[in-house]
């Protein structure tokens, strides 16, 4: 069999319902349409089904009673016609409560799988800098706009509105397919009158709210709402008497995003004289025809009813409920997808390593001529930094604040990328090792530690442990008799309690020392005891570095008499290393390091000297 060559035309005319396709499936509607099967199936199909039968009935309803009335006029049984109303009557009154059940629900289960899917967005790129771009948060925080009903209803309103809205229009077209059995050219004017509303009034109902006043307003009530009723920061808004500037900054920004809704969402006059227009002559030629046949009596009474009924019915096809609900919540639909996406992008790492780490680092770890920047900020906070850690040794790190420390364990957690130069574990490039493994064999304590509302047992192992080395790990972090390993660590639960500040680092320390047991053998600590007293500090950082005996340990801190206690020593600054050695070398060399030294030993002197004084 020969295959016809496609002709130019045919390929052209393929080829522009392809892209006509394509923009379809771009816009908002069409994804948020599609997602709700995934939402839940059955639910959308009830949901679907009740759209089209609650559209059809006032047709049917319009014909039953021109049947009525027609058996009126000829003496007839009224018994059929009377049924079939009445049938047709308690239908359509009694699924709209039910309808607006299977919306609530429908809408409730989408709501639970755009939260999935933003949760899954959120944290599964293996970097961090997806979570650190404005853009992006912007764009989460329009995202979330389905649940918080901040600039649109939530979801589950959402989807029953959308309902009502897509009901009205089928009935429109249910009552324009009844008035083309009056005459052709009705339904065509008729419907075309009030489907012209939707772009005569298009303007009416758009509503960016991804425009930068909307999102800083957003912003600012979302951070002031934080701040009125977060306990941690109820302390200095009392202190320093900002209840009232709390209040009045949550109210402005609030009644800002009613009022930026409110300019952009009105009617417009001018087109507002046009849609009337339009629609007066429409219906005024058609009902002045029907009066015109009817009395010629060319149509009878009972027809009359009907095609009058629906000549007024098909107004439901006008712009109206649709065209309010729809484009936020489709706006949010489509921001959760397409978050997925750039997400994904912002926060994938370059290197597609799969050798597993397995017991690295064996000799060593070595930072080569590394830079790097924060993707949101130009300046190098790295800048050509070489550096090596020899495996099972300790190497603290000291330097002014924003010296780049934080930023330095970072990246050897595999959270960021260098911008230029390498981290080498044992002489492999740290992107070629398969990060899950480096990562098992890590475990760090950072400066904002995660404070988990979790018994105090999945504090210290989130992944599971077994009670005796959870205890030990405690032990070590000199937690001993802080809590029963089931205590739920946050005050808002049974039997819940709050830490202290130097409390909860111990549980962070210990939640380290626990990964260790379990086989971590490069740990990072970041200030890992900086709300302890003196006296905790001395004591817990003899049990860490007794506990990682053995291990590759990278510690940052301000205090002197805790970083003595490392292998070695180095001074960042500038971006650099500007000084390594031992604790008695770097004294000896007389540089920074011996400075800032001196400068927190004379202190701790005055103070000793205050105290005893
Ligand atoms: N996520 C980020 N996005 C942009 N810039 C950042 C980010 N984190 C840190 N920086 C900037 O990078 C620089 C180094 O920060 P880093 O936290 O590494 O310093 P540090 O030496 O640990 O400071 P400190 O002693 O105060 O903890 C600072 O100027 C800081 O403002």
């Amino acid at each position: 069999m020969t295959e016809t060559p496609e002709t130019p035309a045919g390929a052209e005319q393929r080829s522009g319902i392809a892209a006509l396709a394509a923009r379809l499936r771009d816009r908002d509607e069409w994804k948020f349409f599609a997602v709700l099967p995934r939402a839940h199936r059955g639910l959308a199909v009830a949901w679907w089904a009740l759209i089209l039968v609650r559209g059809a009935l006032p047709a049917l309803f319009a014909v039953a009673t021109g049947l009525l009335v027609d058996a009126i006029g000829d003496g007839a049984s009224l018994t059929g016609p009377l049924c079939a109303a009445g049938a047709v009557f308690v239908l359509l009154r009694m699924l709209v409560p039910l309808h607006s059940q299977v919306g609530v629900a429908l809408g409730e289960r989408l709501s639970c799988l755009l939260h999935d899917l933003l949760v899954e967005t959120t944290t599964a790129p293996a970097g961090i800098a997806h979570l650190e771009s404005r853009e992006l948060a912007d764009e989460l925080a329009g995202a979330r706009d389905f649940d918080q009903g901040t600039v649109g209803p939530p979801m589950a309103i959402s989807v029953g509105l959308i309902a009502g809205g897509l009901v009205e229009a089928a009935v429109g077209a249910g009552q324009v397919i009844v008035l083309a059995a009056y005459t052709w050219w009705a339904p065509l004017l008729v419907g075309g009158a009030w489907l012209a509303t939707h772009w005569l009034l298009k303007e009416s109902s758009f509503w960016d709210r991804n425009t930068g006043e909307v999102l800083d307003a957003q912003r600012r009530s979302d951070y002031t709402y934080k701040l009125a009723v977060d306990a941690p920061a109820a302390k200095e808004l009392r202190i320093f008497g900002l209840g009232d500037w709390t209040v009045a900054q949550f109210a402005a920004a609030r009644r800002r995003l009613v009022e930026l809704r409110w300019q952009t969402t009105r009617l417009q006059q001018r087109p507002l004289r046009w849609t009337i227009l339009v629609l007066v002559a429409a219906n005024g030629v058609t009902l002045w025809s029907l009066a015109r046949d009817a009395a010629s009596g060319a149509v009878g009474t009972g027809e009359v009813v009907v095609f009058a009924q629906a000549a007024v019915g098909a107004s439901a096809i006008a712009f109206g409920g649709l065209n309010w609900a729809l484009p936020p919540a489709a706006g949010s639909v489509a921001a959760v997808l397409g978050l997925r996406e750039s997400m994904a992008e912002a926060g994938r790492l370059g290197g597609t390593g799969e050798l597993p780490a397995g017991e690295a680092p064996r000799d060593g770890i070595r930072f080569r001529e590394v830079g790097f920047s924060y993707s949101n900020d130009d300046r190098p906070v790295l800048d050509g930094l070489d550096l090596t850690i020899e495996a099972g040794t300790s190497l603290a790190v000291v330097g002014l604040n924003g010296a780049g420390k934080t930023t330095l364990v970072k990246l050897l957690c595999g959270l960021y990328e260098p911008t230029s130069g390498t981290i080498e574990v044992d002489g492999t490039a740290l992107g070629d090792l398969d990060l899950a493994s480096w990562r098992r064999r890590l475990t760090a304590v950072f400066q904002d530690f995660n404070r988990y509302e979790l018994p105090l047992r999945d504090n210290v192992a989130p992944l599971g442990a077994p009670d005796e080395v959870i205890e030990a790990a405690l032990a070590d972090a000199g937690a001993a008799d802080l809590a029963d390993l089931d205590t739920v660590l946050a005050p808002g639960y049974d039997g819940g309690r709050d830490l202290s500040g130097g409390q909860w680092q111990r549980v962070a320390v210990a939640r380290a020392l626990c990964a260790v047991r379990q086989g971590a053998g490069v740990v990072v600590l970041d200030e890992p005891t900086a709300q302890l007293d003196v006296r905790g500090e001395a004591e817990i950082f003899d049990r860490i570095l007794t506990a990682t005996k053995g291990c590759t340990t990278v510690l940052i801190s301000h205090r002197f008499s805790t970083v003595q206690h490392a292998d070695r020593i180095c001074v960042v600054a500038d971006g650099r290393v500007a000084e390594l050695g031992t604790h008695d070398e770097l004294m000896a060399a007389n540089g920074r390091y011996r400075q800032m030294f001196d400068l927190q030993a004379s202190r701790f002197e005055e103070e000793a000297d205050g105290i005893a004084g």
